[in-house]
């Protein structure tokens, strides 16, 4: 949970230990909070942004960085570009992370998350699909996880739905928002939803129209954008085409998907400016797997080319149960810290979000996939701080 300290507050207040990273010395030290009437010797420009709570239930700052608003503005307007001020993260980890995981998780699990995401100020959080429970049996309580969340308010949750037989399903069950998923690739069109890009574009016709008639917001996905696992590497036309496609059938948005995560800036770069020419950049998203260790840079570029949504999976969890070796996705705690650390809002307490991690990842018996929230492990959120 970052935190500005103000210049005023003692600093004891904020915590028992407080240490600060000099750029300069490039080291850590520590600060003297008895000084100066408690007040310490920190400046207004330093940013606290995590706690651990020691045995004796005292307070200890984990880590703290040198942050200046102005300095960080001029930064990123000479060396970034015009970066967005602001942007949306569409949290997929409830859908396309538990998507992926071996065993079933118990329905009331999935909606605490839900829960604990929503309360960190994510606008949009993807909850599950409307797909067939013979492929994908980890979604197969779709029904009742968007039942278990009708008064939940604060946020958006799209579902995805390959057909029409799953947009009934979902707004039957009280979807108020849905997306389609098709491919920009053969391969994995047909291994992933069993027909071809082609057929798959004639169904989601179907259902964008369905969707209109009810004005509900339809979602286009597209996965393999700059790669596949059966066919290789996919060309940015293919990408911009299927994209052209989505968007004329009405897709309100449309998530553009590293589904292996093996693309660098080196080829995601060229596949966004395909695409731009065929949809406008307020209309698209990314949504970067971390297998090769490339999201970050990748969601970097993208914002650098005016891209203001980005899919993020908290803890790190997912994977597409269709490609094989795909890991998750970029974690969210670590697009958050990466979007805090150039300025750009979110609205997303990370602090809270960190706990969201740490309920599912405690669930699965498994350390989060978030370096971030590895590093700050022990935030502790609590009214005092
Ligand atoms: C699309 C289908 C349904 C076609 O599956 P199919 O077998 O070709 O469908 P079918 O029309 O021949 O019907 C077969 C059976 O499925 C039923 N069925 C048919 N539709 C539904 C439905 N909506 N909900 C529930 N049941 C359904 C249907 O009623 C029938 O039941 P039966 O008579 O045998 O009892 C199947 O292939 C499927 O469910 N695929 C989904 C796979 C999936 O969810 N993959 C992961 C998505 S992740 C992704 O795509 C990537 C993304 C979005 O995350 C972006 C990225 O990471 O890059």
């Amino acid at each position: 949970m970052a935190r500005f300290y103000n210049g005023r507050t003692p600093l004891k207040e904020y915590a028992r230990e407080v240490f600060v990273w000099s750029r300069q010395s490039k080291s850590m030290s520590q600060v003297d909070i008895t000084r100066n009437g408690g007040l310490g010797m920190l400046g207004r420009n330093y940013r606290i942004m995590g706690y651990e709570r020691d045995a004796g239930n005292h307070f200890r700052c984990h880590y703290s960085s040198q942050f200046d608003d102005k300095q960080v503005g001029k930064f990123t307007n000479k060396v970034l570009g015009n970066i967005p001020e602001y942007v949306k993260i569409v949290e997929v980890g409830p859908r396309d992370g538990l998507q992926n995981e071996k065993h079933i998780i118990p329905t009331a699990i999935k909606v605490e998350l839900i829960k604990k995401l929503v309360s960190s100020g994510l606008p949009v959080v993807e909850t599950t699909s409307f797909v067939s429970p013979k492929w994908v049996p980890q979604l197969a309580d779709a029904k009742d996880v968007v039942e278990a969340i009708r008064d939940v308010e604060g946020a958006r949750f799209p579902v995805l739905t390959p057909n029409l037989k799953g947009f009934e399903a979902a707004v039957a069950a009280g979807a108020k928002e849905v997306a389609i998923f098709a491919s920009a690739s053969d391969s994995f069109s047909n291994s992933n939803i069993n027909c071809s890009i082609k057929d798959s574009l004639v169904r989601y016709r179907d259902v964008t129209l369905a969707a209109k008639k009810l004005t509900i917001p339809v979602r286009g996905y597209i996965s393999c954008v700059v790669g596949c696992p059966m066919e290789g590497k996919v060309p940015p036309s293919q990408v911009a085409y299927v994209a052209k496609e989505l968007y004329e059938m009405g897709c309100s948005e449309i998530s553009l998907g590293d589904t292996i995560g093996v693309g660098t800036p080196g080829t995601v770069i060229p596949m966004l400016e395909a695409v731009i020419e065929a949809v406008p950049r307020e209309k698209l998203a990314v949504h970067f797997h971390d297998t090769y260790g490339q999201a970050l840079s990748n969601i970097l570029v993208s914002l650098q080319v005016g891209i203001a949504t980005v899919d993020s999976s908290v803890s790190g969890l997912g994977g597409c149960p269709y490609a094989k070796g795909a890991t998750g996705n970029v974690a969210t705690e670590d697009v958050v810290y990466m979007l805090n650390g150039l300025g750009v809002k979110t609205n997303v307490d990370l602090g809270k979000l960190i706990l969201a991690g740490e309920f599912i990842s405690n669930h699965l018996g498994r350390p989060s996939g978030s370096r971030a929230a590895t590093a700050l492990r022990k935030v502790t959120c609590t009214s005092k701080l």
